[in-house]
């Protein structure tokens, strides 16, 4: 299931983000592209303002120019320089506090759309967590990425286009000397692609641990048993360590970039005294006047300053994003799990035909050449030790996994070709690893079906035949103290989470054990009640507990992910083999409720 990595070039990567990047917010792309082209000109216009200025004092100084000249071009610099500053603000602004968030907002809801599509199967695979971990960092290097491009073409090359002419037209030499000076800066800063790929790729598993570490000592939901068992200097040491890991590959990836910037100063160094030193010697020879003089040498410090800025920070960060770009791009570039349109028809049941799977680094298969009917209004019981592969069957049952080997057949359509949106239609399940959903206890049942609208009283029905006792807890209550509500008990969770998947509107239903908070007697009540509401459909249910098993029509035994015995509870009673041993250890637990 590895993904093999294709790396885009950093021609393919502009010529893919740059569209993606208009598309995400087109009128702000084209604004910021005018206000960057206004703002690079607002600063050749200073520097034409300057020469003006110290031209006329000149020529005043001469007595060639009066008073009033000598204001209406100081008068002209200060509004050159103030369009220039309040043009910066203006862009800096948008760029940053308006394209920014909208664009990596709606770059996110692309990568949503993209796991909604991809297969289940792949969030068990670690390659597939790291690339998903590294993904998400290039949404924010997209933007980034593209404001730097957009800056390089429409503000930099306006700039450097109308002061390199007019540097032009005053000494050729000049405009020579001051490119000659960042050709070597340029070179280095290549270099920094390959530092930043490779430093990116080695610390995003790492990221993702030191993450879960953090999450062990802070979170909500693991802070009480880390605390009990004193478990929080185990946590803090391994915090600690991947820390101290990560940070000396970025500190050994910043040293080789420090060094590189190094170069870069003594060149820019060596470049801005030449260009002085041309600028001083045309003067003294008269090929220039004191105003282009001072013009120049005035702006000589801000054209180096952002020649440094692109060459040090643009192109640098821009190395540095390509790879987290490159990394979203492989994501999206992930096959999705297709396949075609249909609706199942569920009077034709669920069959399993020899099917096998092996979650991704595991030698072991999880479910074994297992073979299975399971007819319209019938209900079978799975069972088994843990590890058995109750759930993994499960899974592949209701097509959320695809066999390896093997065929699963739903309501006659085959779960390798058709697409996932189309099984999932009619089906609903209950899963041992539910969510409590941080909302309100109507949002938390009616979430399974929000497309059906059921109302207000089907959600607290579906609560009443999970037995929940609602007592003073209101529909509207928030169920979550971070939001200001309440918190309930592990059990009256796991009836809302049965609740919200007998809300859903189905023809195929499976519990998958969400009952282990539960006590037996009642566990059997909910399933009893579970098997009413069941009537006529396709049921699966998986349980630890027989009670609950004896229930079902046909219950079949798995064992190290192979169906060792199937029929109904007393064919099974009535012969030795795993299900009775496990009968004769529980019976004690039925003995209240037969009495
Ligand atoms: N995400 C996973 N990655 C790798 N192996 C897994 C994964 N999930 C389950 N397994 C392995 O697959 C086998 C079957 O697991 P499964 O969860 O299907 O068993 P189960 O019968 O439902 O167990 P339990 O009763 O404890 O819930 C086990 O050996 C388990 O270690």
């Amino acid at each position: 299931m590895n993904t093999v990595k294709k790396k885009d070039t950093f021609f393919q990567v502009i010529t893919r983000i740059i569209p993606m990047q208009f598309q995400a917010a087109p009128f702000n792309c084209i604004l910021e592209n005018i206000l960057a082209v206004m703002h690079g000109l607002s600063f050749s216009l200073t520097v034409v303002a300057t020469q003006h200025l110290f031209d006329t004092i000149s020529k005043a100084s001469a007595s060639e120019a009066g008073f009033s000249d000598c204001m209406a071009s100081l008068f002209l610099l200060t509004g050159a320089t103030f369009g220039q500053q309040l043009l910066n603000g203006i862009h800096n602004f948008h760029g940053t506090g308006i394209l920014f968030p909208k664009s990596s907002g709606k770059l996110t809801v692309l990568l949503h759309r993209k796991l909604k599509d991809i297969d289940p199967a792949q969030f068990e695979n670690t390659d597939f967590l790291d690339d998903l971990n590294k993904a998400r960092e290039g949404i924010q290097a997209i933007p980034l990425c593209c404001m730097i491009l957009f800056l390089c073409v429409s503000f930099y090359g306006v700039y450097f286009l109308s002061i390199g002419t007019y540097l032009f037209t005053l000494k050729p030499m000049l405009l020579i000397t001051l490119l000659l000076a960042f050709i070597p800066a340029i070179l280095a800063q290549t270099i920094n692609i390959r530092v930043f790929t490779r430093l990116e790729e080695q610390s995003a598993p790492l990221r993702r641990e030191h993450e879960y570490y953090q999450k062990a000592i802070c979170d909500r939901e693991y802070f009480k048993e880390t605390r009990i068992l004193g478990a929080f200097s185990f946590f803090n040491q391994l915090f600690t360590d991947t820390l101290e890991l990560l940070n000396s590959k970025i500190w050994r990836a910043e040293r080789k970039i420090a060094l590189l910037q190094l170069v870069l100063n003594i060149t820019t160094f060596a470049g801005m005294g030449t260009s002085a030193y041309l600028l001083f010697t045309a003067t003294m020879n008269g090929e220039i006047t004191v105003g282009m003089f001072a013009a120049v040498f005035a702006a000589l410090g801000q054209i180096f300053d952002i020649m440094n800025e692109i060459v040090s920070k643009h192109i640098g960060s821009m190395n540095r994003d390509i790879g987290k770009i490159n990394n979203f791009l492989h994501l999206l570039d992930m096959p999705d799990r297709t396949g075609s349109l249909s609706t199942p028809d569920f009077t034709k049941g669920v069959a399993a035909y020899g099917i096998s799977y092996t979650y991704p680094g595991r030698e072991n298969p999880a479910v074994k050449n297992v073979s299975l009917n399971l007819a319209e209004g019938e209900t079978i019981a799975i069972v088994g030790e843990n590890g058995a592969g109750k759930s993994t069957l499960v899974r592949l049952l209701t097509g959320i996994y695809r066999p390896l080997e093997g065929r699963v057949i739903i309501g006659g359509l085959d779960t390798a070709k058709i697409a996932p949106s189309s099984l999932y239609k009619g089906i609903s399940g209950v899963f041992q690893k539910y969510q409590r959903y941080k909302m309100t206890l109507e949002e938390n049942v009616a979430i399974s079906d929000s497309l059906a609208k059921a109302g207000l009283d089907q959600a607290e029905s579906a609560l009443r035949e999970a037995g929940f006792e609602k007592g003073s807890i209101r529909m509207e209550d928030m169920l979550s103290p971070e939001f200001g509500g309440i918190d309930l008990s592990g059990g009256q969770w796991q009836r809302i989470a049965i609740a919200r998947g007998l809300y859903r509107v189905n023809d195929f239903i499976v519990l998958d054990e969400p009952t282990s908070a539960i006590d037996p007697i009642e566990e059997t009540r909910i399933y009893k009640q579970f098997q009413r509401l069941a009537e006529g459909k396709c049921a699966l249910v998986v349980t630890h507990r027989l009670g609950s098993a004896k229930l079902a029509d046909r219950v079949v035994v798995l064992e190290a992910g192979e169906i060792v015995d199937m029929g109904t509870h007393e064919e099974l009673l009535s012969r030795p083999g795993k299900y009775a041993d496990m009968w004769a250890a529980q019976a004690q637990w039925y003995e209240r409720e037969e009495k």
